[in-house]
């Protein structure tokens, strides 16, 4: 169990909220954001977020060959470069909100000899398999990535991270992941199932098809967090489930991207009960699958703006609303201060 952000800074935060020159509840979800940020800092006018670390996880998953995606998994490799040269979308918004970004490579089905090894520091496998057949991986594939989430948030952690983003790149990684926010939640597939890169209709049934043969394979073992992510995630998937839940232990809090980013959530409240209070999500996505977890772990999107390109993009997108709710809460003027 994970220790929750204080109880008594929330409700100071909420208390200094209502007293602000302003009519009461005019900042919206501004002010609701504040009063998080406020609870995770353990401050009630803590300063904005100032030291923004997002990770980029990259894998490859063996669905994508079976028509679940629009685009070919070569593209995986290709985007991972487009990180590193810093042209990849997300790359743009970090570097405009000042927002440290790293690539890592845990199961991308290609090597990077020219690239810095640390690309590959914890890479567990090449891709993985199909889930409709078989296991995505091993239970100690599993371990291994589990372990390597750990690692990688400590390590941004100890780099001095405010808050921390974990973002997506792979194809054919929405599948995996709405299969994972089903199995938690015990959802049927096509509550879960959305287009993704943008698969048509034919694509989507196949996609509905693939996530009900891979749950039903799957069986009761979707019970447990960590068979849950063998039988239907990837080492990219159990990573950031594993950095998500590493960070809420530490007391650092985590902006939520989209469905990957929210099926990783899912699964470290699963891994480690108490996770949720320590997250906050940047933006709804178009996935249906992740509005149904962010309900389920109680969370409200900052942000509405139809973006389905994950990366991190939507966490990054909604840093600045965090860093102005953050500075309302503590510069604005109490009402009682003007009479
Ligand atoms: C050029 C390109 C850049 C991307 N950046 C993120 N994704 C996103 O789309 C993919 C998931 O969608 P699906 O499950 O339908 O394949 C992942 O790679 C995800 O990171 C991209 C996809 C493409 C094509
Ligand atoms: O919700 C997302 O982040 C998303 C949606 C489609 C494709 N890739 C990511």
């Amino acid at each position: 169990m994970i220790t929750p952000p204080s109880p008594t800074v929330r409700d100071a935060a909420r208390d200094r909220l209502s007293a602000l020159a302003i009519p009461a509840g005019a900042l919206g979800r501004l002010g609701e954001v504040a009063v998080w940020w406020s609870s995770v800092r353990g401050e009630t006018t803590p300063a904005p977020p100032s030291h923004v670390r997002a990770v980029v996880f990259a894998g490859d998953h063996g669905v994508a060959s079976h028509g679940v995606s629009a685009y070919p998994s070569a593209i995986t490799g290709a985007m991972v470069r487009a990180f590193v040269s810093g042209v990849a979308g997300v790359s743009v918004l970090a570097r405009q909100h000042d927002v440290t970004l790293r690539v890592l490579d845990l199961g991308v089905d290609g090597d990077f000899p020219d690239l810095d090894p640390a690309l590959g520091e914890f890479k567990v496998r090449r891709g993985t398999e199909p889930i409709h057949l078989t296991d995505a991986m091993t239970a100690n594939e599993t371990r291994q990535a589990i372990d390597a989430g750990r690692r990688i948030a400590e390590q941004e952690i100890a780099a001095g991270a405010d808050l921390l983003i974990g973002g997506d790149m792979g194809i054919g990684n929405t599948t995996p992941a709405v299969a994972l926010i089903a199995g938690a939640l015990g959802l049927a597939a096509e509550d879960v199932v959305g287009r993704g890169t943008g698969i048509d209709d034919a694509g989507l049934a196949l996609k509905t098809d693939v996530v009900a043969t891979a749950l039903k394979r799957a069986g009761d073992r979707v019970a447990d967090p960590v068979e849950l992510l063998a039988a239907l995630g990837s080492p990219d998937l159990a990573a950031q489930a594993s950095f998500i839940s590493t960070a809420a232990q530490a007391g650092v809090p985590v902006l939520l991207d989209g469905v990957i980013s929210v099926a990783a959530a899912i699964v470290a409240e699963r891994l480690t009960p108490g996770v949720a209070p320590w997250l906050a999500a940047g933006h709804r996505s178009t996935e249906q699958a992740q509005w149904r977890a962010l309900d389920a772990l109680g969370l409200e999107p900052l942000l509405d703006l139809d973006m389905r390109l994950g990366e991190g993009s939507g966490a990054v997108t909604a840093v600045p609303i965090v860093r102005s709710a953050a500075l309302l809460l503590s510069q604005m003027a109490l009402l009682d201060e003007l009479m």
